[in-house]
């Protein structure tokens, strides 16, 4: 069995701090013991505008930012996956996850592919696909320290379809790195990664952020990690005022015994294989 680390913290617009905070995040992990740290969506920064946000993409501090975090995982040698905006056009941005092998080189690069547009009465406003351009494919499950991980980013967790194409792959553990609105997450965070676990019997990692980002903006916070049978086997609260960690051991045999006890049978006679 392999430590793996989920890593809470709350970003603002300045990428430096956003840094510090992450590197708090990989000295816990490594003290822990840990092999992967699992960062949040956008740990780089949390803007309070699409104009923002597109003028951080661009800063210098936003290459400082991976280059620190690639020399961190080298010099520890930990695994980092971690999200973070990157310039996809003149006008739009990639909210992309990146996977920091323990040389420190990156080795995967996903593009979120599902953006987050609501408009809820009396609740959170936000058009991602006012700065960000989806991505265009899934990535195939890669080979890890702690077993296939397929990636995906966030608001993805809504769909199934997503999840069960990373299965199909072969991934044994399903990322979902995050900044969930408060109310969207008290209401659906929790129940909807445990149904991804439960239905892909896979681990499900989702480091998320917490706290105030902006005077606009709050994320909910509760990080975990599920086993492929559903429980909870790492939680944090909504705690945002140091970075935290929490830690679980990745057990490729109970994913695999949970397959072998319960085979999920499809009737793609009856309806179409994702
Ligand atoms: O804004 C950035 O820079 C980084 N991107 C995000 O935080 C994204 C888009 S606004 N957040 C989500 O997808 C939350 C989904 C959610 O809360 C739900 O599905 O209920």
């Amino acid at each position: 069995m392999v430590l793996a680390a989920v890593g809470q913290l709350c970003a603002t617009s300045n990428i430096t701090s956003n840094l510090a905070q992450c590197k708090v995040l990989v000295q816990k992990a490594v003290a822990a013991g840990a092999k992967v740290l699992f960062l949040p969506e956008a740990s780089d920064y949390i803007a309070s505008s699409a104009e923002q946000s597109y003028s951080l993409a661009q800063s210098e501090e936003s290459v400082s930012f991976v280059s620190s975090l690639q020399r961190d995982a080298k010099e520890h040698h930990i695994h980092i996956n971690v999200g973070i905006h990157q310039v996809a056009s003149e006008t739009r941005l990639k909210n992309s996850l990146i996977w920091i092998d323990d040389k420190g080189t990156i080795t995967q690069n996903y593009q979120k592919v599902h953006l987050f547009d609501v408009d809820i009465k009396d609740g959170p406003v936000l058009k991602e696909s006012a700065s960000v351009q989806p991505g265009q494919q899934i990535p195939r499950p890669f080979d890890t320290p702690i077993g296939h991980v397929g990636l995906s980013i966030c608001f993805d967790l809504r769909f199934p379809e997503m999840s069960l194409a990373l299965r199909r792959q072969n991934a044994e553990i399903i990322t979902y790195p995050s900044a969930f609105t408060v109310p969207t997450g008290k209401a659906h965070w929790e129940p909807l990664l445990r149904a991804r676990a439960i239905e892909t019997q896979s681990y499900v990692i989702a480091a998320a952020q917490a706290g105030p980002h902006n005077e606009k903006r709050r994320s909910y916070g509760h990080s975990v990690i599920i086993n492929p049978w559903g429980e909870v086997v790492a939680k944090l609260g909504d705690e945002h005022q140091e970075p935290h960690i929490a830690t679980a051991d990745i057990d490729l045999d109970l994913v695999a015994k949970i397959r072998r006890e319960m085979p999920l049978l499809r009737r793609t006679d009856l309806y179409p294989e994702i």
